[in-house]
């Protein structure tokens, strides 16, 4: 089985897409880790985000880079979002993301286009949503409970910024997939969110099985 998890940034569907994963029992890709480590790649290397050369000689990065810190950082988010609009870069990462949708038994992803572009074909798709004002909050309490200092209009700032970035590029944009359940968690912890899109996850596995 196949579930593909969409949404805008600290919308919490990771946070869905990890408890989705643990309770049908398969593994689970965050896909924005991948776009991170292009962006921090970038950064590291003294390069500009804004260079789509720059952008493609980051693109290949060992699987340890997923598990750096810097990762969580504002500034490996926003690099992230710039240099995922490049096609040549989502080209690089795409086959990686497919092998892992592929996989026999099945996976649970997360990002903006797995409904769309990696995994179409999916069994189940939500298009997890927030308000902005709720997704900066969320994003300031997780930041600085990691420790770092960030201001919460700042992260407003650039989750707007981000939304905006991603939304309006032409290669594969953030955008629901027609066949999504829509998921606002607006109004829910995250035990609620997590119950809903398991009851949404299992009311479109049950129609599948009754077609
Ligand atoms: N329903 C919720 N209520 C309150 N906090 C939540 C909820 N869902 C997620 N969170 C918290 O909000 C933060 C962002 O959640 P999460 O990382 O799941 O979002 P995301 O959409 O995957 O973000 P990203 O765009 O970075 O991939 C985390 O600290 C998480 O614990
Ligand atoms: N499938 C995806 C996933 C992510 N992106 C881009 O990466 C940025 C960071 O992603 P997070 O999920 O960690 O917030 C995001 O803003 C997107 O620009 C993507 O394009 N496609």
């Amino acid at each position: 089985m196949i579930i593909a998890v969409d949404g805008p940034a600290a919308s919490g569907k990771g946070t869905i897409a990890k408890a989705l994963a643990r309770h049908f029992g398969l593994p689970h890709l965050d896909t924005g880790l991948l776009y991170r480590a292009v962006g921090l790649g970038v950064l590291r290397a003294g390069g500009d985000p804004a260079s789509p050369d720059d952008a493609l000689a980051a693109c290949h990065f060992t699987d340890d880079m997923l598990d750096d810190t810097g990762l969580k950082s504002e500034a490996a988010a926003k690099a992230a979002s710039q240099v995922s609009a490049y096609p040549e870069v989502r080209a690089a990462l795409l086959q990686r993301q497919k092998d892992f949708a592929g996989q026999p038994g099945g996976a649970v992803l997360d990002g903006r286009d797995i409904g769309t572009v990696i995994a179409p074909h999916a069994d189940a798709k939500l298009f997890v949503t927030a308000s902005a004002e709720v997704r900066a909050e969320r994003r300031h309490r997780e930041l600085t409970g990691l420790g770092l200092t960030v201001h919460l209009e700042a992260v407003l700032h650039d989750i707007r910024a981000r939304d905006e970035r991603d939304s309006a590029r032409s290669a594969a944009p953030l955008r629901k997939a027609e066949d999504a359940a829509l998921l606002d968690t607006s109004d829910l912890g995250i035990d609620a969110a997590v119950q809903r899109a398991l009851a949404l996850v299992e009311a479109r596995i049950r129609t599948a099985a009754n077609d």
